[in-house]
């Protein structure tokens, strides 16, 4: 077992940390319903921080020389509802007017730093433009994901009709705030064999667990493991920049976990849980009691079932060591691709300035048909055309075939044989859930574990998140989807954490995703399954459009490329309850009509 923290010592007490659910209840919510930080004592009672027991915060007024105060505009310059950019000559800011009150916050996003003032002003929060994470603009917090940090928070004061902001220098520089969290104050209880919280799985859905239960003031022992030998990385970078090393897409340093007692076992394999006896086993025989229990395992890469799938020089993407030997394998050599999937298609593009060749071999006749529809799907082929990518469409590998033991050639079903150094498999993906089959936990046909919209699973005190369940999508009338996308992980291991505080939180939110190719960026917000009809406003041709995704008479999806923000401001419709219906999109794109949809009328950059 490998580890960020060193092998605990060995189990001396047991301690209870179960709140009798009544009690739960009263305590863990305020009398207006809002939850309200709690610590939680190893004997089992919850109670809320005393104001100089809260977690170290830097006040960041306290020393004037770290603070710069700048006025950065007329009052006037702003109306409601306007954000604009402020420089307060050390850094910029982003400074919103809404309902005739000033707010000022950092100005890129935590995640990849988009700039905000780009993105979508709604009531109370503001979009980013990218991959749509959402921030309170009242105090900076993130309330949609992806990203981890929320923004820092400014000092704004009117005088004499001038706007002035007062901000910490250093808060300008990082352009981000972490949480303030609790730590574990349980100390009696590092023991090797008992957690009260255990989260299988160390991908985002299992990191925003842990990082949620901290910030919402949990102080008992939280332990996550993986089988993999990281702590917490971003995978999404892994086909788009393949030469990346673990240690520079790591989520949160080795330092952050160390600070807030956050435990990460690492290279170690859960082989079976036993929820009567609230214990899971390890492949090395270990095994370890919980309280409470997250499963968020993901998912695992589908593989080839023809003659030479476990050839060398065959690969699924889903560690840094995959992409970074694919890429060493492909330089200046010939490259197969079987799927043309976001992944496959992410790998080609990648692959396509360092290989010799790339091709792609897909059973569709156009790549992303099913999920963009066949005229998107057609203008990114083509973009991949331009780009050296040859297709081998509607077709499928019969064999892999070897010369000393290595991948020499890929034979295609049509008869093609495809010169291959190196092959990446991207054919999908299923859930990893083969270890729970004895754990009475309920699978469904095809390997999900079906939530509900707490993340609860059918055990009591057993959750599950990410890639590996289907739940309930709110905006789809409750129908039950699974949602493998990086924001959705994040939002639904945080909906599971507050609900292991019995905060009785249900997750409502609209499903984001991106990819990149070739240096451009497609978005995508909402759930296209079952699509009808597709509306596309802009130049497809030139991949600078929107396509509106409908069934019957509602949009259900949209995406889009170089025409932002339009995907985020379609999910901020979406996030209100608002339906937005076909006849209003086409009335618009072809009458120029704005009727209900006014807020589609800023156009695209
Ligand atoms: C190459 C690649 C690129 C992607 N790009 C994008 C993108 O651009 N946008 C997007 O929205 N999504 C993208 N995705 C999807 C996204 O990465 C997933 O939706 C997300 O990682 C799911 O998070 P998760 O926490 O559910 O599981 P994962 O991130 O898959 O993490 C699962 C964790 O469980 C652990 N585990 C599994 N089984 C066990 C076991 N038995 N015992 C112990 N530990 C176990 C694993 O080691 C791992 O730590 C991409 C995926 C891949 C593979
Ligand atoms: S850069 Fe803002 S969500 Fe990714």
């Amino acid at each position: 077992m490998g580890g960020c923290f060193s092998k605990p010592k060995a189990a001396e007490v047991k301690v209870e940390v179960v709140l009798p659910e009544k009690e739960r209840d009263k305590e863990e919510l305020s009398p207006n319903g809002k939850a309200s930080p709690l610590a939680y004592k190893s004997n089992g009672t919850a109670r809320h921080y005393h104001h100089e027991e809260r977690p170290n915060v830097l006040n960041p007024y306290t020393n004037p020389k770290d603070v710069v105060e700048a006025s950065v505009c007329h009052a006037k310059d702003l109306e409601n509802g306007q954000m604009r950019e402020v420089d307060l000559g050390c850094g910029k800011a982003l400074l919103i007017k809404q309902n005739g009150e000033y707010y000022a916050l950092g100005h890129k996003c935590p995640h990849y730093g988009a700039p905000l003032v780009k993105g979508v002003l709604t009531k109370g929060r503001v979009r980013c433009p990218w991959h749509g994470a959402c921030f309170n603009i009242a105090t900076g917090d993130i309330e949609d994901f992806p990203g981890l940090d929320g923004l820092p928070k400014f000092q704004v004061k009117i005088e004499k009709e001038r706007v002035y902001i007062r901000a910490s220098k250093q808060a300008l520089q990082s352009q981000r705030r972490t949480k303030v969290m609790a730590k574990c104050i349980a100390l009696s209880n590092y023991s090797t064999a008992i957690t009260n919280i255990l989260i299988i799985g160390a991908g985002p859905a299992g990191l925003v667990c842990a990082e949620t239960l901290r910030q919402e003031g949990f102080s008992d022992r939280i332990v996550m493991c993986t089988s993999e030998k990281y702590l917490p990385y971003d995978r999404s970078k892994l086909s788009k920049s393949m030469d990346s090393q673990a240690d520079q897409i790591l989520l949160r340093s080795k330092e952050f976990f160390h600070t807030y007692d956050i435990e990460v076992l690492t290279e170690i394999q859960v082989v079976n849980v036993d929820t009567k006896n609230k214990m899971v086993v390890f492949k090395d025989g270990f095994r370890m009691e919980y309280n409470k229990l997250l499963i968020a395992t993901g998912n695992t890469p589908k593989t080839l079932m023809c003659k030479g799938k476990e050839l060398d020089n065959v690969f699924t993407i889903r560690t840094p060591e995959d992409a970074n030997r694919v890429v060493k394998l492909a330089s200046s050599k010939n490259a197969v691709i079987v799927g043309a999937s976001f992944l496959g298609m992410e790998v080609a593009a990648y692959l396509s300035e360092k290989a010799h060749s790339v091709s792609v071999v897909e059973l569709e006749n156009i790549p992303f048909k099913k999920f963009l529809g066949e005229k998107v799907g057609l203008a990114i082929m083509k973009m991949f055309e331009n780009n050296r990518v040859k297709f081998y469409m509607q077709t499928e590998v019969s064999e892999l075939r070897e010369q000393e033991g290595k991948l020499k050639e890929v034979v295609l079903k049509s008869g093609k044989v495809l010169r291959a150094d190196v092959c990446v498999i991207g054919i999908g993906a299923s859930p990893t859930t083969g270890f729970l089959k004895q754990s009475g936990i309920t699978i469904d046909s095809k390997g999900y574990i079906p939530v509900n919209k707490m993340m609860q699973t059918n055990i009591p005190g057993v959750f599950a998140a990410g890639d590996v369940v289907t739940f309930p999508l709110a905006f789809r009338n409750n129908k039950k989807f699974n949602v493998p996308h990086w924001q959705m992980a994040h939002m639904q291991g945080r909906i599971a954490a507050l609900n292991m505080l019995a905060q009785g939180t249900e997750i409502n939110t609209i499903p984001y995703l991106w990819t990149a190719m070739f240096g451009k960026s497609l978005r995508y917000a909402g759930n296209g399954e079952g699509f009808d009809d597709v509306i596309i406003q802009g130049d497809i041709e030139e991949l600078k459009f929107v396509a509106f995704y409908t069934r019957n008479d509602e949009v259900i999806a949209v995406a889009s490329m170089n025409y932002d923000p339009i995907v985020s401001k379609v999910a901020e419709v979406m996030a209100s309850g608002k339906t937005i219906r076909k006849r209003d999109v086409e009335m618009f794109i072809h009458h120029g009509k704005t009727g209900d949809i006014a807020w589609l009328t800023g156009k695209g950059s």
